[in-house]
């Protein structure tokens, strides 16, 4: 692993006064332009359309002028992302808007539409969403395979680690969700050892029927039991159950999503609620456990889950909602140190045009990924040698607030061609890890 050195002489540390020095430090440490704190009170609020595929244009244009009514202020389409729409006043409550209490709109933030709907998933796709919870993206990925027969729709497996985001996401799957839940599933369990396949004929497969009813019959407690399949509903995996349903499925997934774990510090409006709920929260979230080296350890060890259970032929994103470098770009680099040309490549982030650094008058504007400015810094960073997997990263994406009026986010598109060979486990690591941090560790 390259021990590597921030290349400082690029980046702001005008950091708004209100940051707590420990975070400017992660700022630093992690390579983070801290101006970009500056932004967050004049982002815009977005929110997704349930179902957009099914809607009527006349439904669309109504449900806009409601929301502009509610809100009272300007609403508008975002027209390179299909079901997203526009409140010019972050400060706006949903709950005020009567499209989302009626169950039509739900918050989501556009850069994590985009990271969703670049899988580019078709009907009969098996989905695989590696770190689901609270389940905006998953919700999304199920709506596109919603409006098919039970026979052509596909399937939708979301895993989380921790059982209470989970129960979220199985109670957003509920409620949003049509009225035929029972493609979707919910596990609670480990990402990075996460071995259930996709259901070999769908998703009431007598494999997987079976599978279910050797759970119900155990002598699992009653409480357990109630969260068996029921036809129609999405399945519940309790970590007990997962061992059970690992048996139930015999597919590599189609498509995967690894929207990973991270430290959360591309989400502006997120970070600014720290302000009233204590920044020692945000050190927890953000700094404490030195979260700089073990969130991209755990990064690394779920993209590479996520390209396993993939079938050859299959796409896999990678996204987190950080702006650091180590996050990001050395762990999507450790990846490709380790799968040759031969076996994953970089496609174009879909609706991002032609990765442009400028706005079209519609689309949203991306920025380049992180890449060292010259020799010296290539150098001081140990990656002279790494060159080869800088390029072949050029079309993954960051949405950086400062010019993409988004929430941030890291966006890579790769296509499985073939499997590769087994890994250890002591292999699976970022390209780099900040040195400081490392000295420490
Ligand atoms: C960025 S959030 C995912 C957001 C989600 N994709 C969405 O759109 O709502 C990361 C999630 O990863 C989960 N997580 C953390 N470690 C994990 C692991 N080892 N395996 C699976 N999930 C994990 C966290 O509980 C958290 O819910």
């Amino acid at each position: 692993m390259a021990d590597a050195e921030a290349g400082a002489t690029t980046l702001s540390t005008a950091a708004p006064p209100q940051l707590p020095p420990s975070f400017c430090a992660f700022l630093r440490d992690n390579h983070i332009d801290a101006s970009v704190y500056s932004t967050s009170r004049k982002l815009p609020r977005y929110v997704r359309i349930i179902r957009y595929r099914q809607r009527s244009q006349e439904f669309i244009d109504s449900l806009v002028q409601q929301i502009q009514a509610d809100s009272r202020c300007k609403v508008t389409r975002v027209d390179s992302v299909p079901g997203f729409i526009e409140i010019a006043d972050q400060a706006v409550r949903l709950s005020q808007i009567s499209a989302y209490t009626n169950g039509d709109i739900v918050g989501m933030d556009v850069s994590s539409g985009i990271a969703a709907l670049a899988l580019s998933v078709e009907p009969g796709d098996n989905v695989l969403d590696l770190c689901c919870a609270p389940g905006a993206k998953l919700l999304l990925l199920s709506d596109l395979l919603d409006n098919h027969s039970a026979a052509q729709r596909g399937t939708v497996t979301g895993v989380d680690i921790s059982p209470h985001r989970a129960a979220t996401c199985r109670s957003l799957v509920k409620k949003h969700a049509g009225s035929d839940k029972g493609f979707i599933r919910v596990f609670v369990d480990d990402g990075t050892t996460f071995d259930c396949k996709a259901p070999q004929h769908g998703w009431h497969d007598p494999q997987a029927t079976q599978a279910a009813s050797i759970s119900s019959d155990t002598a699992l407690p009653k409480s357990k039991r109630q969260r068996c399949i029921v036809p129609g509903q999405p399945w519940f995996a309790p970590r007990l159950l997962s061992t059970v349903y690992a048996c139930s499925g015999t597919q590599l997934y189609d498509r995967v999503l690894v929207d990973a774990e991270c430290t959360h510090d591309g989400s502006l409006v997120h970070v600014q609620k720290y302000e009233q709920w204590g920044w020692e929260q945000l050190d927890a979230q953000v700094v404490d456990g030195n979260k700089s080296v073990t969130v991209p350890i755990l990064q690394s060890r779920l993209l590479e889950n996520g390209w396993r259970l993939l079938k050859p032929g299959g796409v896999l994103v990678y996204s987190t909602c950080s702006l650091s470098r180590f996050q990001n770009e050395f762990v999507l680099g450790g990846f490709l140190a380790r799968h040759t040309e031969d076996e994953a490549v970089l496609e174009p982030v879909p609706l991002m045009a032609s990765n442009s650094t400028e706005s079209d008058g519609g689309s949203i504007v991306t920025s380049p990924i992180w890449t060292p400015v010259d020799d010296e810094e290539w150098d001081r960073a140990g990656l002279s040698q790494r060159r080869s997997v800088f390029s072949r990263m050029r079309h993954a994406v960051r949405l950086n607030p400062l010019v993409s009026n988004t929430s941030g986010m890291f966006i890579a598109r790769i296509k499985k061609l073939q499997h590769g060979a087994r890994l250890e486990e002591s292999e699976i690591v970022p390209l780099a890890l900040p040195s400081s941090i490392q000295q420490q560790a």
